[in-house]
C-alpha cells in the first residue's frame, strides 16, 4: 500500500531562506493494509514531517512516497487521494471551529465528497460512524467544541476517517493530549479499525505507546532510520545503540530512577550494521541482522576497532617490555 524509498526533506532556514536543514534523509518503509507502523524518535527527529509528507502538506526534498505503486505528487486529484489518506493530530481542539458546531466537519465531508446522499441516509451513516468510535450521536451531535472532551473530539476525527473509508490513517500523537483510560479507549478504537484493514502510521515519542500498537517499529534518529523491524524484534533484542538508549530511558514501575544502572555509551558498543555480513546490506546504509529487522550503523564499529588497536598495541607494548 505505502511505501516510502529514500525520502528526503530539507527545509530552508535563517534570514531569506538561506541555510538548509536536512529534518528527514533517505527514508524508506512500508505500510501494509491492516498494518500498524509506529515511527518512533525524539523530539525532533523527523517524524512529524514524514507524516505530513505522506499527508501531502509538505513537499518531498528527494525520493518517492508512493500509494500502490503510484507517486502519491503526481495524484493530481487530491481529493481522491484524502479519500484514502487522511490525517489526525495531537490537538483535536485545533482542528474545530468553535464558533460552529462540532457535527460540521461531517457536513463538509457530505458537501465534499458525498453530495448525492439523501439527508437521512446520511444521518444515518453519521450515527453508524460515532457509534463504530464508541460515540453516543445523541451525546455529541449538535454540540460546540467546548462542550465536548478531548477525548471525544479526538474520536469524532477519527469518525469522519471511518466515514470516507479510507485506507491509511496518519495518527500524529493523537493520544499524547488525553488522559490515561481515555488513551486506551483511543487506541482499542485504533485496533479494531486496524482489524477492518486499516493501515495506521502511528507517530509517536511515546515508546511503550508505540510497543502496545504497532506490527512494525521504525527508530528514527537526526531524520534517519537508526533501526526497524517487527515490534517484538526491536523491542525485545534492540540492536542500535540508540534504540537501546531510548528504551533504557523508559520509566518503569517499581524502579526508582536513582536505582538505574548507567546508560551504556553508544559509541563503546561494537556496530551491529559492521558485524552482519555484507550481503545482508540490503537497503542503503541498513544491515538485515534478522528477518526484516533491519539496523543502521551507529559508529561504533569504528569506536570498538579503534578501542581494540589500542588494545592490542598495549598487549604489544607489554611483551615488548
Ligand atoms: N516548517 C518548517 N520549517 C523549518 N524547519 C522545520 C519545519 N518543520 C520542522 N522543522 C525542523 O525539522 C526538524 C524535524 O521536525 P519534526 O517536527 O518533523 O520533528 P518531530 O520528530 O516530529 O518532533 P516533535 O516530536 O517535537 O514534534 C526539526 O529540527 C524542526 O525544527
Amino acid at each position: 500500500m505505502l511505501k516510502l524509498d529514500g525520502v528526503s526533506k530539507v527545509y530552508r532556514v535563517g534570514a531569506f531562506g538561506g541555510r538548509a536543514l536536512t529534518a528527514v534523509s533517505g527514508v524508506g518503509f512500508e505500510v501494509g493494509e491492516g498494518e500498524v507502523v509506529s515511527l518512533i524518535g525524539e523530539s525532533g527527529s523527523g517524524k512529524s514531517t514524514i507524516g505530513r509528507m505522506v499527508l501531502r502538506l509538505t513537499r518531498v526534498s528527494g525520493g518517492t512516497i508512493t500509494l500502490d505503486g503510484k507517486d502519491i505528487s503526481s495524484i493530481r486529484d487530491r481529493k481522491e487521494y484524502y479519500r484514502q489518506v487522511q490525517g489526525v493530530f495531537q490537538d483535536p481542539f485545533s482542528c474545530f471551529n468553535p464558533v460552529f458546531r462540532a457535527d460540521r466537519v461531517f457536513a463538509m465531508i457530505k458537501e465534499q465528497y458525498f453530495p448525492g446522499v439523501g439527508a437521512r441516509e446520511w444521518r444515518k451513516r453519521v450515527e453508524d460512524a460515532l457509534e463504530s468510535v464508541r460515540l453516543d450521536p445523541g451525546n455529541v451531535l449538535g454540540k460546540y467544541p467546548h462542550q465536548l472532551s478531548g477525548g471525544q473530539l479526538q474520536r469524532m476525527l477519527i469518525a469522519r476517517a471511518v466515514l470516507l473509508d479510507i485506507r491509511l490513517l496518519v495518527a500524529d500523537e493523537i493520544i499524547s493530549m488525553l488522559d490515561a483510560s481515555t488513551r486506551i479507549d483511543v487506541l482499542n478504537l485504533l485496533a479494531d479499525l486496524r482489524a477492518r484493514g486499516l493501515g495506521i502510521l502511528f507517530v509517536t515519542h511515546d515508546l511503550s505507546l508505540g510497543n502496545y500498537v504497532s506490527d512494525r517499529t521504525v527508530v528514527l534518529r537526526d531524520g534517519k532510520i537508526a533501526e526497524m523491524g517487527p515490534t517484538p524484534l526491536v523491542f525485545g533484542d534492540p540492536r542500535h545503540p540508540y534504540t537501546r538508549s531510548l528504551l533504557a530511558a523508559v520509566p518503569r514501575l517499581h524502579t526508582k530512577w536513582t536505582d538505574l544502572p548507567a546508560a551504556e555509551a553508544v559509541d563503546d558498543l561494537p556496530c551491529a550494521y559492521h558485524e552482519a555480513a555484507q550481503e545482508s546490506r540490503t537497503r542503503p546504509g541498513l544491515a538485515e541482522v534478522a528477518d526484516g529487522h533491519f539496523v543502521a550503523c551507529s559508529g561504533g564499529g569504528k569506536a570498538a576497532g579503534a578501542a581494540l588497536a589500542k588494545k592490542t598495541l598495549a598487549k604489544k607494548t607489554k611483551e615488548t617490555a
